[in-house]
């Protein structure tokens, strides 16, 4: 038997299985023959689609290798049945060189058995010996559930797909700005072509065993009486009707009556009752609560515990963790299972980046901890509006929520990139490699990045601030050059076009940073040798460069939150702006010039005492300088305040608000200082929430405070100063 793990241990690397099997017991593998013969059993429509479209005319025939397929209630030997595990979604495969047998627990456990044997036959192998397998997690996957750009249909399909060659079962629709979804048109059917399109979204789930959870989000502006409880019933209905057999409720990001657990407990005991009850084959309903983050949640309030005691038990409660965008680790599900009495479902917000917009988010899906699979009853990902990109971390999740303790999150990386570009992965990790972290984000949360090229980056920056000479010159010249040549590879790549498409901005600026890199490098050099002429050359070449990578952040991906393309950010670009810097400033005064350091960057900064602001990004562009729009909404307590500090003072010529679920816009005040303790107000007209406000006056400081003595809660949409 030890041999034999032993055995199977070296072959799961390299036998691009996904997920890893729980337990394997093989001798070894045969080699796949041309030909099958199939004994298909009890299956459901999803194997049976996937049974004719592996095994067609082509590969099957009287004489092929027999692989009986089906579940346990089929006649299989004894000493097989009793070796198919328990749980749901489990399978058992026993193969030899006469025959592979594949038994499900259910028809899903079916359904991976198979998917399991597809991939090692097409890895030209046979399972000789047994392969006992279930999911740690129940419901695994991903809830479409950021701001922004909704997936396109296409994409959905795509990703169904996706998720069903990973085992991967649940997929929950609730695109914050689908307004069918969400607010105003919560209470609407959707027009025909959408309806249609969700029809085929679950035909197509269905055949990839994943649940399609339809959400609905109808806090903003729901009324706690029997008008709106049938609008919300009726509407589930529609959904019904075109298919939907997963229900979930989200209450997150709102304010105002919506947020009342009482009501909120009552309405999805009622819908439990007169709905999910009522009819047949109808899933338990998911909510996804307004205190859906430790950070956020206030105790007294009793908000989670009124949950926790009032939710029907079938009812499963999602949870971001300690905070809105958080790794999940033994502690979290401890606390949270406490109060909500019963596992929570895990909304784990990652590789979602709707709050860091010019980044995309590629590296290993990394951070939360193997112990926890008995404590969650679902774990899914947010991820990115770009659903191809965002592959990288699905599978990874795909894979941790599998088989959790065996998860290793550099693998599954390696093995992502490789389902993504067959043939050019490396070009793909290269480019992955350097866009991982997020940049300073109003939550904190950050990802390594460059990690093999940090070291090198740090000692080459060390050495040229001390003394202008640097030993690893070319280890790094060999990572602009790998990056540059990676950056062709994917811009020319057959692999995967829906890919190209998303990332290509990023690849662009990519390629433009790699020879900004090297150029700085024949800076170092020319300086070295004192080829002055060599020097302005070059340094001219990489200001052309900057220019045309400011031109990108400038064109590129504009939305009105973080527009742009940032690429490289934690360590590279950093690297290579400080080196042009450092340089320039030993050549102008060597030599008596004075070539501009001009970085773009931006000498001003924000200026808050709202805990929840503190990190939010300022960005400007051209003359105006705006406030990264936060996604949530922010609680101002009274003399709370936020704005701007300019780098010194200067002429503020017009300040534009544009604010959101403020009934009483005059709690607020704008003013504007010199010194940041003397404050002039600034006339509002406070009737409407957007104000483009003439200034014309000096200050250092401009901010909107709250007068009142009252807390205030309100979404900002914009907040920008035009500095003349
Ligand atoms: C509304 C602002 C806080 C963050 C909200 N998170 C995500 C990250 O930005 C965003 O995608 C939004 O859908 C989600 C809300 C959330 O986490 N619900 C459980």
């Amino acid at each position: 038997l030890i041999f034999s793990l032993f055995i199977s241990l070296i072959f799961a690397q390299d036998v691009p299985l996904n997920p890893v099997p729980q337990k394997m017991e093989l001798s070894g593998f045969g080699k796949a023959p041309e030909t099958f013969k199939i004994d298909q059993q009890n299956t459901d429509k999803a194997t049976q689609h996937l049974i004719a479209s592996y095994f067609t005319s082509e590969n099957t025939n009287n004489k092929g290798l027999k692989i009986k397929i089906g579940d346990v209630k089929d006649k299989f030997p004894k000493k097989f049945l009793k070796k198919v595990p328990s749980r749901a979604e489990s399978y058992f495969i026993h193969g030899n060189d006469k025959k592979i047998t594949v038994i499900g627990r259910d028809a899903r456990g079916t359904y991976y058995g198979l998917r399991t044997l597809i991939d090692l036959l097409n890895a030209g192998k046979t399972p000789l010996g047994e392969i006992t397998d279930y999911p740690d997690v129940t419901a695994r996957g991903v809830v479409e559930g950021f701001y922004g750009t909704p997936w396109s249909f296409n994409h959905r399909m795509r990703q169904l797909d996706f998720y069903g060659a990973n085992k991967l079962n649940t997929y929950i629709y609730g695109p914050k700005d689908d307004p069918y979804h969400s607010s105003p048109n919560w209470r609407k059917p959707y027009p025909e072509e959408e309806a249609t399109q969700i029809k085929k979204l679950i035909d197509r789930a269905k055949l990839n065993e994943v649940d399609f959870v339809w959400a609905i989000h109808p806090g903003k502006d729901i009324k706690w009486n029997q008008e709106d409880r049938e609008n919300l019933l009726h509407k589930f209905e529609l959904m019904y009707d075109l298919g939907v057999r997963a229900f979930a409720v989200f209450f997150d990001d709102i304010s105002g009556e919506g947020t009342d657990p009482n009501q909120q407990a009552d309405l999805l005991n009622y819908l439990n009752e007169n709905f999910v009850q009522a009819k047949d084959g109808v899933k338990p309903l998911i909510l996804c609560p307004t205190e859906y983050n430790k950070g956020w949640s206030d105790l007294e309030g009793g908000y989670l515990k009124t949950l926790g005691k009032e939710l029907d038990e079938s009812i499963r409660i999602m949870w971001t963790g300690n905070h809105v965008i958080a790794d999940i680790d033994q502690e979290t599900m401890e606390w949270i299972n406490e109060q909500i009495q019963r596992e929570a479902f895990i909304w784990w917000n990652y590789p979602v980046s709707d709050y860091v917009r010019d980044h995309v988010l590629l590296g290993p899906a990394y951070g939360n901890e193997k112990s926890i699979a008995n404590k969650v009853s679902g774990f899914v990902s947010n991820p990115m509006e770009h659903a191809e990109a965002s592959k990288i971390a699905i599978y990874g999740v795909a894979n941790y929520t599998w088989n959790m303790e065996n998860y290793d999150p550099q693998e599954s990386w390696q093995k992502a990139l490789r389902k993504l570009m067959p043939n050019d992965h490396k070009a793909l990790e290269i480019f992955a490699r350097h866009n991982s972290d997020l940049g300073p984000n109003g939550h904190r949360y950050r990802r390594e990045e460059s990690v093999a090229f940090a070291p090198e980056a740090e000692q080459f920056l060390k050495q040229l601030k001390a003394n202008g000479k640097v030993e690893n010159l070319e280890r790094i010249r060999d990572e602009f050059n790998a990056m540059l040549e990676a950056s062709y590879v994917l811009l020319n790549s057959k692999d995967n076009q829906v890919l190209n498409k998303e990332i290509e901005p990023w690849v662009e600026q990519f390629q433009l940073t790699a020879q900004a890199g090297l150029s700085t490098l024949n800076m170092y050099s020319a300086l070295k040798e004192n080829k002055n002429e060599d020097f302005e050359q070059t340094y001219k070449a990489v200001k052309a460069m900057k220019s045309q990578m400011y031109k990108i952040d400038q064109t590129e991906n504009q939305n009105p939150y973080q527009p742009g393309i940032k690429t490289a950010s934690l360590v590279v670009t950093p690297l290579i702006d400080s080196t042009f810097v450092i340089l320039t400033k030993t050549y102008n005064k060597r030599f008596e010039r004075n070539l501009p350091l001009r970085a773009n960057y931006n000498p001003h900064q924000g200026y808050t005492n709202v805990a929840q602001l503190k990190n939010q990004n300022v960005r400007l562009k051209n003359r105006k300088l705006a406030l990264n729009p936060p996604l949530e909404v922010i609680k101002m307590e009274p003399q709370a305040y936020l704005g701007f500090e300019l780098e010194k003072s200067s002429n503020i010529k017009q300040v534009l608000l544009k604010l959101e679920g403020l009934e009483d816009f005059s709690v607020l005040n704008l003013e504007i200082s010199n010194n940041g303790t003397d404050w002039e107000e600034i006339e509002l007209n406070k009737k409407d929430n957007e104000l483009k406000v003439a200034v014309n006056k000096s200050g250092k400081f401009i901010r909107i405070i709250n007068v009142s003595n009252e807390d205030v809660a309100l979404k900002i949409k914009e907040f920008s100063a035009i500095i003349k």
